[in-house]
């Protein structure tokens, strides 16, 4: 039981916190086995509320590194009572918080039902000394293998874990927080915590552990699990990866394109050297081209996904691969035109403070004195110069607000009604899909059949 919390192991506690122990439970009825066992203790015989007798869970911590400290601060200040084993327990004893109590590997181990391994893979062998004091514990494999270790092991440090001491129960989890995180409390950096094992019972233990810490355990189911459990650290952006490589080919062909049309053709043709456009100004001529195919391509593959269920009269088949994948890509590419687009509107305001400019206003003025022409105005310039930049504005604010409301923290605050309502009535596209909502209610649209346009209204 999580201090405080409402678990149970099978029909009892996980963690003792009424009463030590599972060997020592109060006999239930078959009635009272619905009920969760804390209102046992907090409520006397005669309906009066009573103080519920507390012990703190005890948890174990093997090394005593940078993770095995952080690991400890977290689990105190989550009410846990920690003993963590070391080979050398009196160097290391100052690193810790004091309530943790830090001893021997083999002392440490005795007490604690789920024990943290906090050590490197190459080191777990040095813990077989200790296999009889283990047998029948709950080991955590907190640990991350480098990109080379994961290419090199095919088993995943978890089951290699599992395989030196068959006689623990091994689950995979805190691997994806780092030290800092764990210190620092999951309101900064990512709450997610993935966790696997082959023992429904050992998960659950873990499982509410990392709730009692603040973070969002995620089941992802048995041991086998571990090894992608494992690569979750070592992956870059994996959502982002194609969106960047695609914004970054059109980037490329338009930056050629509008390097070819305003510079070298007026250098091949008439001899005019325009090569300083290069670094602003042509740059800032390619990046609404990026925006603007990009936020294209993401409002397109709805359009597609509504003309393949009307071509194949039915919204309950599934989309081809590529247009899954490119519906679950949509977020990021709204992203990235955004960015274009915030880019285009900051090299826009430097134009003007260019050196080169001053020099053509100051040409142009020496120009207008020769022509002895005092006051040029064209009216029509002018306003077209007005509403291009009024609608530029408006455009990017509109992009925005998209942007903002696609954001994880922004749209879970929004029901669906309201997060649809920001993302078509901004977009003017009339029945698009939102295409800017995360990528796991894209699947879900996409494996339960919905049309482009259905499923959550
Ligand atoms: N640091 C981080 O941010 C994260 C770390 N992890 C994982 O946590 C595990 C520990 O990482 P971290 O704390 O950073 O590493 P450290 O090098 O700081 O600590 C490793 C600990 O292992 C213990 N150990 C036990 N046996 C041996 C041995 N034979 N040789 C050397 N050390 C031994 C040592 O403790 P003692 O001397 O007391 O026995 C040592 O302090 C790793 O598997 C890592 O992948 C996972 C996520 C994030
Ligand atoms: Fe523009």
């Amino acid at each position: 039981m999580l201090p405080g919390g409402r678990g149970r192991r099978g029909q009892g506690c996980l963690w003792p916190v009424a009463h030590s122990g599972t060997q020592d439970m109060p006999t239930r009825t078959s009635g009272e086995m619905d009920k969760p066992l804390i209102s046992r203790h907090l409520v006397d015989s005669d309906g009066s509320l009573a103080e519920a007798p507390r012990e703190v869970p005890k948890v174990g911590i093997l090394g005593s590194g940078d993770f095995a400290r952080s690991l400890a601060t977290r689990l105190v200040g989550s009410g846990f009572s920690v003993v963590v084993g070391s080979r050398n327990p009196k160097r290391m004893a100052g690193l810790f918080p004091s309530a943790a109590q830090v001893t021997l590997q083999e002392e440490a181990v005795g007490s604690p039902e789920v024990i943290f391994v906090a050590m490197f893979r190459e080191h777990y062998s040095t813990l077989c000394g200790l296999s009889d004091q283990l047998a029948g514990k709950i080991l955590v494999d907190v640990s991350n293998p480098t990109q080379q270790e994961h290419l090199r092991h095919h088993e995943s440090n978890a089951e290699y874990l599992a395989s030196l001491f068959p006689t623990c129960t091994v689950v995979k989890a805190f691997n994806v927080i780092s030290a800092w995180t764990l210190q620092a409390g999951p309101r900064d950096g990512n709450r997610q915590v993935p966790i696997c094992s082959d023992q429904p019972e050992a998960k659950r233990a873990v499982l509410e552990l990392a709730q009692a810490m603040g973070f969002t355990p995620v089941d992802m189911g048995s041991l086998a699990s571990a090894r992608e459990v494992e690569a979750m650290p070592l992956r870059l952006l994996p959502g982002w990866k194609v969106p960047a490589l695609l914004a970054l080919g059109l980037f490329v062909f338009f930056y050629t394109y509008n390097f070819i049309r305003d510079v070298l053709q007026p250098y091949l043709q008439e001899g005019k050297n325009k090569f300083y456009q290069l670094p602003v100004s042509v740059v800032n001529t390619t990046l609404p081209c990026v925006a603007y195919v990009l936020l294209s391509l993401v409002y397109l593959p709805g359009v597609v996904a509504a003309a393949l269920q009307l071509r194949r009269g039915t919204k309950y088949r599934r989309f081809p691969d590529w247009l899954d994948h490119w519906l679950q890509h949509r977020k990021q590419m709204g992203l990235l035109s955004f960015f274009c687009a915030a880019l285009h509107a900051l090299y826009s305001f430097c134009l003007p403070l260019r050196r080169s400019h001053r020099y053509e206003l100051v040409n142009q003025a020496v120009k207008q004195v020769l022509t002895n022409k005092s006051h040029l105005w064209i009216e029509e310039e002018v306003w077209r110069m007005e509403i291009y930049l009024s609608l530029g504005v408006l455009a990017l604010g509109t992009l925005s607000l998209l942007a903002v409301t696609s954001l994880p923290s922004i749209a879970n605050s929004l029901n669906w009604r309201e997060f649809s309502f920001v993302q078509r009535e901004s977009a003017v596209l009339g029945w698009a899909p939102s295409p800017w909502q995360n990528q796991d209610d894209v699947s879900s649209l996409n494996t339960e059949g919905c049309g482009p346009d259905g499923g959550h209204q």
